[in-house]
């Protein structure tokens, strides 16, 4: 697409990794590289919590409007659509995808619906973002980046993280700059807890039939971040241990090792309590910490190692957020930690579909599937060890 909104026709070839950085660039100068006037129209498909805080963070982006809502519920569609100021609000999602004004869908349903609702925009003809996890397992997220190559259309998952200028930065200074040298360890975790926000036992949050449990939850982000640090590669090696509530039959917690090659990883994850949430890049020459919260961060520090041991000079870098404005606060505010980062995504999002890119450079579909594979390792795994066998 050039501007004026036109559907995107052509598959670009992915863009490698090594440009990802790039395409780092503060949100100002995202907007100075659209033409005049250009935007891009979205749908939202679901009214719950992290929908409103996406919307939110739309309105610090000159260039993002949304067109339309949709709930299950239409009085639900029209209270989001009436707090945001949007036109059109539709009773189910299929209404939605099908407006003709909407160009990329974003899906912000429970996880077990991601699949539905992604297939169901991309089949007609919508590009999709998709929250994370994108899929309960890889086959599904495999069959959706299918669709979404064979119909030409766009598709990421909203591994919002890649997108903060902290990680953007993070991955430049060891790919590109070389500051760390080769990496060889990994660690990562994310944990909180969840009772603090959701409703035990009710919550989707603990419901497999919903893609409830921790895995999906919280562990693909450390897997994400092991991830990136290993450029995409699938781990020769993955072993784990976790907790079940074995009453509601759902994942509370794990920790796995990975092995990639002579190099490794350790990530950890939870709901039962608050982690340091970190992200430690350990390389032949330093090393890179991403500070908490590492799923949604702001600072990091590079470590060079000098001669001898303990000798190691620090750098602490710093980003801020975008900045907030009377018309968010006014809307209520955001539901999650820095939810307004969620503008480097949408951002990055709408750079691709105006200058025709398919797919994201930060995190190609190839990754997601990669990353979903894991935690099929992983399931495996983890409910071996919690039940004992
Ligand atoms: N990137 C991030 O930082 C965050 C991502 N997330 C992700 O966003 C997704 C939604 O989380 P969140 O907004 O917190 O959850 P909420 O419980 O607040 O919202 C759930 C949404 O799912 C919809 N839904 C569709 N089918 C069902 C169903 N059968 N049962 C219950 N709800 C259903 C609801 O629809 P309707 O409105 O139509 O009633 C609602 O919009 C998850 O994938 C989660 O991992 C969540 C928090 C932060
Ligand atoms: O992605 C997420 O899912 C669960 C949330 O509570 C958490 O804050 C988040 O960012």
């Amino acid at each position: 697409m050039t501007g004026g909104g036109q559907p995107v026709e052509a598959a670009l070839a992915p863009v490698p990794l090594d440009i990802a950085s790039k395409l780092t660039l503060p949100l100002e100068e995202y907007e100075k590289q659209h033409p005049a006037g250009a935007q891009v129209r979205w749908g939202i498909v679901g009214a719950g919590r992290v929908c409103h805080d996406f919307v939110q963070a739309l309105k610090v982006l000159p260039c993002a409007r949304v067109v339309a809502v949709a709930a299950r519920e239409g009085a639900r569609a029209e209270k989001f659509a009436q707090r945001h100021g949007i036109a059109r609000w539709y009773e189910g999602y299929q209404q939605l995808v099908e407006d003709p004004d909407v160009q990329i869908v974003y899906v912000g349903t429970v996880q077990s619906e991601h699949l539905v609702h992604a297939t169901m925009a991309l089949q007609a003809g919508k590009h999709v973002l998709v929250e994370k996890p994108a899929g309960l397992d890889a086959t599904q997220v495999r069959t959706m980046v299918q669709l979404a190559r064979a119909k030409k259309l766009f598709f990421l998952e909203g591994m919002w993280t890649r997108f903060f200028p902290a990680v953007e930065h993070a991955r430049h200074l060891i790919f590109e700059r070389k500051e760390i040298g080769e990496v060889s360890q990994v660690m990562s975790d994310f944990g909180f807890n969840s009772f603090e926000q959701e409703k035990y036992p009710e919550s989707p949050m603990y419901d497999p039939q919903l893609g409830g449990g921790a895995l999906l939850y919280v562990g693909v982000y450390p897997l994400a971040a092991v991830s990136w640090a290993f450029r995409g590669k699938a781990p020769d090696q993955l072993v784990g241990v976790g907790h079940y509530d074995m009453q509601l039959s759902v994942d509370m917690s794990g920790s796995l090792a990975l092995r990639y090659g002579r190099h490794g990883a350790s990530v950890s994850y939870g709901l039962m309590c608050e982690s340091a949430e970190e992200t430690s890049v350990v390389g032949t020459e330093g090393r890179l910490i991403i500070h908490t919260p590492a799923h949604c961060p702001l600072s990091i520090t590079v470590s060079s190692k000098k001669n001898g041991r303990g000798n190691v000079v620090h750098n602490q870098l710093s980003f801020a957020l975008p900045q907030s404005t009377p018309e968010i606060a006014e809307a209520g505010g955001f539901n999650y930690p820095n939810s307004i980062g969620f503008a480097y995504e949408a951002a990055a999002v709408m750079r691709c579909l105006l200058s025709g890119l398919l797919e994201c450079p930060q995190y190609p579909p190839e990754e997601s599937i990669v990353v979903a594979e894991m935690m099929d390792a992983a399931r495996v795994q983890v409910q071996c060890s919690a039940k004992g066998t």
